[in-house]
This record gives C-alpha cells, structure tokens and sequence, in this order.
C-alpha cells in the first residue's frame, strides 16, 4: 500500500478575536488509512475541518492536500477532496440517482458508468431511483458518500458519519471506510465522539484537546500505551493473604471482587508473568486469571483526566 502523505497540515493555526482555537498543528494523513480525530467538545476539531475544506480562512500556516495548499490553490488542493461536514448536501423531491446526475454534471469527468459503480458500492442499487425524501437516515448518509466518492477523491473527510445510523448501518458504513482506505488507498479522516467506534474503524488516533495535538499514535499502540488494566484473579487464597504477598513483592493491593475466590489487581499488563510465578511460588492455586482488555475510550478518558 503505498503510504504517500494525502494531507499536511503545517503549522496550521485559526485565530478568532482573541482566541487561539487551533494552535500550529503539524501532522500528516496518509493514503490507505483510516485516520481518527478525537477531542472532546470544543477542542476545535470542526474548526480544523473547515479549514481542510476552505470553509473558514486559516490564520497562519497552510494546509496542503496532494501538495497543493489550500491557502494559495484552493482549486488544485480541493479537486482531491470528497467530504460530508455537516449534512449531506441532498434535494430531497429529487431520486437518489437524479442526485448523483446533478453533481456529476458538475463535473464533466464523470461518467454514467462511474454512478453506477459508486451506487454498487454504497449498496443503493435497490433504491436508487426512489425520491430521497423516502430515505432513512442511514440511506441518505450514503447516498451522501456516494456523491462525496463519484469523483474518485484521494480524501474523504468526514463528521460524525454514524449519527443516527442503527448498528447494521454503522457496520457496513465502517466495513465501507475501510474497505475505501484499504483497498482503494483513499484516505478517510473521520471525526466522531463515538470512541467504540472508532476503536473498530480506525488505523490511527489523534487527538485533540484545546486546539493542540496532544497524540498522534496507531489505535492500538495508542489504547495500551502506559496503560493499567485490571487483572482478575480466582484464587484459592484470601483477599488478605493474597494483598500481604502482593504488597510485599509487587507493591500491589489486591481487591474483592464479586465471587468468594475472586479478587482484582490494579497492573501493567506486563507485570502478569510475575504475578503468575508469584502465586505458583507460594503454593497458591489459581483458578483463573484474565486481563480486562482496555479500550480506546478508557484511554480516551484516562488522558483527558491527566491533562485537566
Ligand atoms: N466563529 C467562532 N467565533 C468564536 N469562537 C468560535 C467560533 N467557532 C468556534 N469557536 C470556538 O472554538 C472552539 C472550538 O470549536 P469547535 O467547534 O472547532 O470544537 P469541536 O472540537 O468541533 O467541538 P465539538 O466536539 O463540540 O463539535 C470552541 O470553544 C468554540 O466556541
């Protein structure tokens, strides 16, 4: 897959009034890949994106979309560019088809051939001559990836792609994003609060917290970084006795769980071997013992704590 940078951004700041809302973000988007982008509210992640599009002005810096920037070659940068910022921009009394036929007129490139590939794709092919007005939610949203993808774009930006979608939409919706990334080298930069999500969706993280780039990291390399799982032990040993030997030799406390056997350990997932030997070597029979997998929104929330 070839992994060249689709988007650049370059010291990329918006300034309103007073206010620094997007402050020099350096980083780039490659092809291929599904690119999250989290914050939490107002962390300027809309912000960023309107600029990506040329909604809004950017104040200093430059954002360059296939090297071209979107600064100084609006038109050059945003020919690669298919994106749903807010709504999907649809004439409802028109069919899904006569929507697509009005944007591709736009677009002189693009073939009747090339409409039904996309509709194909999108899995509209039953519907798309029905009036958009007849749509669900989850039909209209692609329909509006269809028209954003008719012009084979090297971008697909997306914000909150999923809202209002019902979970056999968002599965097929995220198993399309990936397949357009993976498959086709499209890269997909999605912004979403949805973080169960995004764990499924996404190759890679970055997030933003009050208009900086606080991490950027590949979702799983991102999910068990420094992290602390919990470990659950079934053990034929009492929370004490278990907790004596455990501060002594591992500085750990264990804590009762739900079961008379069971107790858990706040660790590094890495610490589990010793713990194992620990327990081997003092006669204790285990039962079980299982690491609670974490997620990207235990990480997610974990990091927002720390930086407040
Ligand atoms: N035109 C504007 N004038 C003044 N402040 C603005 C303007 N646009 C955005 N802001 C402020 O910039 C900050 C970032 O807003 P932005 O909408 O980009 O955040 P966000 O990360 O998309 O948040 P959310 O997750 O809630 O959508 C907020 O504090 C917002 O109030």
């Amino acid at each position: 897959m070839n992994q060249q940078p689709i988007v650049q951004f370059k010291h990329t700041t918006k300034i309103i009034g007073r206010k620094t809302i997007v402050n020099d973000l350096n980083f780039d988007v490659l092809a291929g890949e599904v690119f999250g982008f989290l914050g939490p509210n107002g962390a300027g992640k809309t912000t960023t994106i309107r600029m990506m599009v040329g909604l809004i002005k950017i104040s200093r810096g430059d954002i360059l979309i296939n090297g071209h920037s979107i600064a100084s070659q609006f038109e050059q940068a945003i020919r690669h560019v298919g994106g749903i910022v807010e709504n999907p921009d649809l004439y409802k009394y028109l069919t899904g088809y006569q929507n697509l036929k009005h944007y591709a007129r736009m677009d002189s490139g693009i073939s009747k051939k090339r409409i039904n590939e996309i509709v194909e794709h999108v899995g509209l092919k039953e519907s798309i001559h029905n009036k958009v007005s007849s749509y669900s939610l989850g039909m209209r949203q692609r329909l509006g990836i269809a028209q954003a993808l008719l012009h084979r774009p090297s971008l697909l930006i997306l914000d909150e792609p999923t809202n209002g979608l019902d979970p056999a939409g968002i599965r097929k919706l995220r198993n399309n994003l990936k397949e357009l990334a993976h498959q086709e080298g499209v890269a997909v930069f999605v912004s979403s609060h949805l973080l169960s999500e995004m764990q499924l969706m996404c190759d890679k993280i970055a997030v933003l917290q009050k208009g900086k780039l606080v991490s950027i990291e590949n979702v799983q390399a991102f999910i068990s970084k420094d992290s602390i799982s919990r470990v659950y032990l079934e053990v034929e040993a009492s929370q004490t006795e278990l907790t004596k030997m455990l501060i002594a030799d591992l500085n750990k406390t264990a804590i009762a769980g739900n079961g008379p056997n069971e107790l858990w350990i706040q660790m590094n997932k890495d610490e589990v071997p010793e713990l194992n030997k620990l327990l081997l070597d003092n006669g204790i029979r285990v039962l079980s013992i299982h690491v609670q997998e974490r997620t990207l929104e235990d990480k997610f929330l974990e990091m927002m704590g720390e930086e407040k």
